[in-house]
């Protein structure tokens, strides 16, 4: 279940069309069509979906950065596309492509970002906690990915907003960073920031978030917290398989019923697929007494949020956003 109080972000039924594109006849195209969310203060908001999704589109018309074609926002109680610019300091934002400028050295950037506002977070803490000083003298357009990324992270707390976008924050980041980045993501989330953040790795969102919307060409397709979603019961999501290693070539015929497969992917390594229950592990146990097998190695998969996005983009699972996250009015966008 999810707070019901003080979003920081509303979208409702968001439409966006891009062009006009060549490739249609010069025709407009329509990238987003029908987008719903809300983002709360002290939780992590992740729209997770395939490359090409609508998710940038989204967010950077939540910011204001592009002009919506139809639809409802409402960050921080004010339209991102008619605000003044007391909006814009009360929100960080990092793009995916950075949009630092390439001549820049690194901590000389970040201390004229902070110039720019009243009381920015201080810049040697972030440089320290960032890990940006070792490189702190290289020019922008220098730097590895990640590197970069970490700088346009740190750019965009500066000024200690009260809602932060981050689009793809994990993209290009060695493992460490990764979890230098992911843990302050988490502490920013727990001094109560409202942090929407863009991924096409479920893993990120697995860790992550505290609520999920998954997009698929250019809507909100599901929403709920990792676990909701996990949950879901349907046919397809409650298929499991068991994969365990022993000799070759053995008679698996004992372990099969209708609607459970056993097929030898590579000598020795089977996998059991279908409607795993537990008497179908009670019989695995009596067939490898029956049959003197130690197997060296027995997994059960277990459902991730990977069965659960590819099953709605595939079409196996039904769309299901949240009632409430659909009706305008109980959200009160005026
Ligand atoms: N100005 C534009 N002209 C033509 N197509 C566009 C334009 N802007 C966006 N698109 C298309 O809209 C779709 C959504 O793009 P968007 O960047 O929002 O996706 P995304 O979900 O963020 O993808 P990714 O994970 O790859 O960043 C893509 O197919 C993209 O090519």
């Amino acid at each position: 279940m999810r707070k019901t109080l003080n979003p920081a972000l509303i979208i409702r039924g968001l439409i966006k069309d891009v062009g006009p594109v060549p490739a249609l006849d010069g025709r407009m195209k329509r990238v987003v069509s029908n987008i719903s969310l809300t983002a709360h203060f002290g939780q992590v908001t992740a729209l997770l979906g395939a490359n090409g999704a609508g998710k940038t589109t989204t967010i950077e018309c939540a910011q204001g950065l592009q002009t919506r074609t139809g639809g409802q926002i409402s960050l921080l109680g004010q339209d991102p596309e008619t605000a003044d610019a007391g909006l814009r300091a009360r929100v960080g934002v990092m793009l995916q492509d950075g949009g630092l400028p390439p001549a820049a050295r690194p901590v000389a950037l970040l201390h004229h970002v902070a110039g720019l506002y009243a009381t920015p977070l201080p810049v040697d803490a972030l440089v320290d906690r960032l890990g940006i000083s070792e490189f702190a003298d290289t020019s922008i357009r220098r730097l590895s990915g990640g590197q970069k990324q970490r700088v346009a992270l740190a750019a965009s707390l500066l000024g200690n907003p009260e809602v932060l976008f981050l689009d793809e924050p994990s993209a290009g980041l060695d493992p460490a960073s990764r979890i230098m980045v992911f843990e302050l993501i988490r502490e920013l989330r727990d001094a109560g920031k409202a942090i929407i953040l863009t991924t096409h790795l479920l893993d990120d969102a697995q860790r992550l978030a505290d609520y999920v919307y998954i997009v698929d060409k250019g809507e909100s397709v599901a929403s709920g917290t990792v676990q909701e979603l996990l949950q879901t019961s349907t046919e397809s999501l409650r298929h499991r398989a068991m994969t365990f290693e022993a000799s070759p070539r053995l008679d698996v015929t004992a372990l099969l019923r209708p609607q459970l497969e056993c097929t030898e992917t590579r000598p020795g390594s089977y996998v059991l697929s279908g409607q795993l229950e537990p008497s179908d592990l009670a019989r695995f146990g009596s067939w490898c007494q029956r049959l003197d097998v130690m197997p060296t190695s027995v997994h059960l998969a277990s459902q991730s949020l990977e069965d659960v996005f590819l099953a709605i983009s595939e079409g196996s699972m039904p769309q299901a956003p949240a009632s409430s996250e659909t009706n305008p009015q109980t959200m009160g966008i005026s």
